[in-house]
């Protein structure tokens, strides 16, 4: 049997399969015989294998200097303490991006034909995202910041790529007299570690206060322009609400001033006012992202997502080193059809798999929500949690009910039953079967089929989202979303059609 701590290292997140580094980790040696200028950096272990000091910013800087330029062709330079980027992490965030845009899960909306339009909030003095997202895959982006030092670099570092500077517009953030501006807070000397490497996972371990808000400049609103869209909005906030919890970082020195690494509310204020810019900019964007660095805040972050009523909640956990970072996405894009017809295996059952369910939700808590789901709309239901089946029974009163998200009145639920054994009552099984944890096979079966009835029935925030348009049984769609926990959310969207 594994030991834990091993068992620990196999769970950890694997550097995305499509990132240059993936199989190839940087060769410290073959870059130092390359560049002359890294050389000086680079010591050998006992072993004789190639190092280089991690504390050491101007080590970190010319390894981010020779990788972007040997692996990716691109021109960069930061002056001394600001954000130095770790290559293949950042690469990371730009692949989950490159993920999220080529699935299925919302439809395409860009006007811009396969153009993909990327928006980077607080790009730094670096500029990493948008050299990486254009160098690697040809996307444009606006950049915006909101310090001098930050747009200046970015602008140089943008300007210095020819081959990529169209596709990249720096866009400075205007800030307004009543708000905080990062500019007053520190002299911009503080250097602190960006880089999960050598964050003090202490600081990722306090417990968040709800509802820190966000005074700063804007972030979305009133950056963006009347009649932009984009595919997407990517993120790193800075992430902490003063240098007390910043701490310094003891392993690495990747350089971020004040100005970059702290805000007031941290990162949680920071992200919750992305959340409030999408719900009025709402389909402006495909995919709103951020990164997240405390999982406390992940978890806020989601339950706010629930309440302003986002289609999709995306998570990912990105490697950073030793620590942990997530990657979190929403969407107002209502979710597309999923055609997974070789389930179809007649014409009144349908079937699907759900994946990628947390492992503590079994059958029965999809049953219970289905159960749940029907009877807020009037439905009788008669859950068996033995042969692990639903059995439901409506009218289209109580279909048109929940068309209309209207919870009907407990005695109304309780006369239900009435409605079976009417001709016009809709009356099918769903049957849940759980393949492996985390996995779930859902069966609905249409049992009586009488009427022509059509229904499509959407529930909103909770549990279970169901699409039917009966006579003929023509499609089934159920979005799962953990109900009632403050675990992490996965929402997914399958749709089944019976052509
Ligand atoms: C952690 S740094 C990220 C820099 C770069 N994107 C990276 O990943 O290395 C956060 C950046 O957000 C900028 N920033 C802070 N408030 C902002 C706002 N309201 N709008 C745009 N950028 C902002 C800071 O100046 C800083 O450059």
């Amino acid at each position: 049997m594994p030991s834990k701590k091993r068992r620990r290292k196999e769970e950890r997140p694997k550097i995305h399969p499509k990132n240059k580094y993936s199989d190839n980790p940087p060769d410290f040696a073959l870059l130092a015989s390359l560049y002359p200028s890294f050389k000086p950096f680079v010591f050998y272990s006992r072993e004789g294998r190639p190092r280089i000091e991690w504390t050491d910013f101007n080590a970190t800087r010319e390894l981010t200097r020779v990788l972007l330029l040997h692996d990716h062709g691109l021109q960069w330079w930061v002056p001394d303490g600001q954000l130095c980027p770790t290559v293949p992490n950042r690469s990371n965030y730009i692949h989950w991006i490159e993920d999220l845009l080529s699935s299925d899960i919302i439809p395409k909306t860009n006007s811009n034909g396969d153009n993909v339009r990327g928006f980077d909030i607080g790009t730094g003095a670096n500029c990493i995202y948008p050299l990486l997202g254009a160098s690697l895959l040809g996307w444009s982006f606006v950049a915006s910041d909101v310090t001098d030092v930050a747009l200046e670099w970015a602008e140089r570092n943008v300007k210095n790529n020819p081959h990529i500077s169209e596709l990249i517009e720096i866009r400075k953030v205007k800030c307004s007299h009543n708000t905080f501006t990062p500019e007053g807070l520190s002299n911009g000397e503080s250097n602190y570690s960006e880089e999960g490497e050598g964050l003090p996972s202490s600081s990722f371990d306090m417990p968040a206060s709800e509802n820190k808000s966000y005074h700063g400049p804007p972030i979305l609103l009133d950056v963006v322009r009347d009649g932009e869209s984009f595919d997407f909005c990517m993120c790193n906030p800075p992430f902490f609400e003063s240098i007390e919890e910043a701490g310094l970082n003891p392993k690495t020195s990747c350089g971020g001033t004040h100005e970059e690494m702290v805000c007031p509310g941290g990162e949680q204020a920071f992200i919750s006012r992305i959340i409030e810019d999408s719900v009025v900019l709402r389909q402006s964007f495909r995919w709103y992202t951020s990164m997240v660095g405390r999982k406390v805040n992940l978890k806020y972050l989601i339950s706010k997502l629930r309440e302003v009523g986002v289609t999709i909640v995306k998570t990912t956990e990105f490697v950073q080193g030793q620590t942990c970072r997530w990657g979190l996405a929403w969407s107002f894009v209502p979710p597309a059809r999923k055609i997974i017809s070789p389930h179809v295996t007649e014409k009144n059952i349908l079937s699907f798999m759900l994946e990628g369910i947390q492992r503590q939700f079994g059958a029965i808590d999809v049953l219970q929500s289905v159960e749940s789901f029907f009877r807020t709309g009037g439905a009788s239901c008669k859950l068996n949690a033995s042969s692990f089946t639903v059995d439901i029974t409506a009218s289209t009163d109580h279909c048109n009910a929940l068309l209309n998200n209207e919870v009907k009145h407990l005695d109304e639920v309780a006369g239900c039953s009435n409605v079976q054994g009417a001709s016009s009552n809709l009356c099918f099984r769903v049957l849940v079967f759980q393949q492996i944890p985390g996995t779930l096979l859902v069966k609905g079966s249409l049992q009586h089929r009488d009427s022509p009835l059509s229904a499509y029935l959407i529930i909103h925030n909770y549990s279970i989202k169901c699409e039917l348009d009966i006579w003929p049984l023509t499609c089934m769609m159920l979005v799962i979303d953990c109900p009632n926990t403050e675990e992490m959310k996965v929402i997914k969207t399958y749709c089944l059609y019976q052509n």
